[in-house]
């Protein structure tokens, strides 16, 4: 811990516990919109499955892919990719070998991140791979995992995507419920990996990144140059302010951002736009980013995703839709609006 603070603090950031946050990251000098805060390889990471292109397993590019000869799983876009996950790749391409070839196409996205995330580990514990303070099996230990938030339907996936991880690695001591407990941290601290246009490439591990609370009026953003993850300041950031990205889309409303946030990260957001929820502004901003009018009886109020997720209710008379009538009424508006857009491209329409 000393020594992540030190390291912590050469940037200008200091470790903290919040009680209701858990751990976070302070500023201990000021930061200026644009000013870079952090940046950090990823512990682990995999390119997302895509149906046509494949990508480099490294730098997760689409052009000039060869595949792997001897697993025929990853794919690498020249040597220099190829050289730089070799160490991990070695032990990875031995465990996908053995696998038959219905199992290699079922692989997912998250099963070769939990391999590659105790492939790792394993290099590091035999110091084949180097340990740093700020790249080290230590801090994914850290990271909450929110176990008993979990459901018991979705502890049963993890469960089994567990034992196939388990199968897959054939190492000896190999702990199911941690690899499951480790699932379950990743739904939770995995980032999604993106190009600067935002579109997903693959999802990274990265730990100390992983320190960063969430608020719906962030400091900062994360954004990513290739594989390597970057937050920087949105806006000037005193010395003493906790650093904060947003986790979910901000352009919801107050209670669809809420619903987001709590049914991945397990917790109520209390920034100072949430704590605006109900008052007039707050209503006029949720109405404008849902866009439902009650009109009900001619009632001019809007519905607004209820807080116990019932549906939606009028913030005027009261009417509770519930989700079901929602969707028809949006497919309706849907079918409406593609019908008067045929019709004006058409000429019918002047
Ligand atoms: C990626 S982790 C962030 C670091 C975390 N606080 C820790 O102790 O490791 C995400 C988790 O942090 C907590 N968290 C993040 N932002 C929060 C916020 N604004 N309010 C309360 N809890 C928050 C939630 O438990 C969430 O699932």
């Amino acid at each position: 811990m000393d020594d992540l603070q030190r390291a912590l603090s050469v940037r200008g950031l200091a470790l903290s516990i919040l009680p209701e946050k858990g751990r976070c990251l302070f500023s201990t000098r000021d930061f200026s919109p644009g000013d870079v805060i952090l940046s950090e390889e990823p512990y682990v990471s995999v390119p997302n499955r895509v149906s046509v292109d494949s990508r480099c397993d490294w730098c997760l590019t689409t052009s000039n892919l060869k595949r792997c000869s001897s697993c025929q799983v990853v794919w690498y876009c020249g040597s220099t990719c190829q050289k730089s996950d070799w160490k991990l790749h070695r032990l990875e391409c031995g465990a996908l070998s053995k696998l038959d070839k219905a199992r290699k196409k079922s692989l997912t996205s998250s099963i070769r991140l939990m391999v590659k995330l105790y492939l790792r580990r394993k290099l590091q514990s035999e110091k084949i791979i180097p340990t740093t303070v700020t790249d080290n099996y230590n801090l994914v230990e850290a990271l909450v995992s929110h176990m008993s938030d979990i459901d018991e339907k979705q502890l049963v996936l993890y469960a089994q995507m567990a034992n196939l991880v388990s199968l897959i690695l054939q190492l000896p001591d190999i702990n199911i419920k941690e690899i499951a407990e480790n699932f379950s941290k990743l739904a939770c601290n995995a980032h999604t990996i993106c190009d600067s246009e935002l579109r997903p490439l693959g999802t990274g591990l990265y730990p100390i990144i992983s320190i960063i609370n969430h608020s719906c009026l962030p400091n900062s953003v994360l954004v990513f140059e290739g594989r390597v993850a970057v937050i920087r300041a949105v806006q000037h950031i005193p010395k003493g302010t906790e650093v904060s990205i947003s986790y979910i889309e901000t352009a919801g409303s107050t209670m669809t951002r809420q619903k987001a946030l709590k049914e991945q990260y397990f917790f109520s957001c209390a920034c100072l736009h949430c704590i605006k929820v109900g008052q007039p502004d707050d209503i006029q901003e949720s109405a404008i980013l849902e866009g439902y009018r009650c009109k009900d009886n001619g009632c001019d109020g809007f519905l607004l995703r209820d807080s116990g997720d019932k549906g939606f209710i009028c913030h005027q008379c009261g009417l509770v839709r519930d989700k079901e009538e929602m969707k028809e009424i949006a497919s309706e508006i849907k079918f409406l609006s593609e019908k008067a857009s045929k019709l004006l491209s058409s000429g019918c329409i002047l």
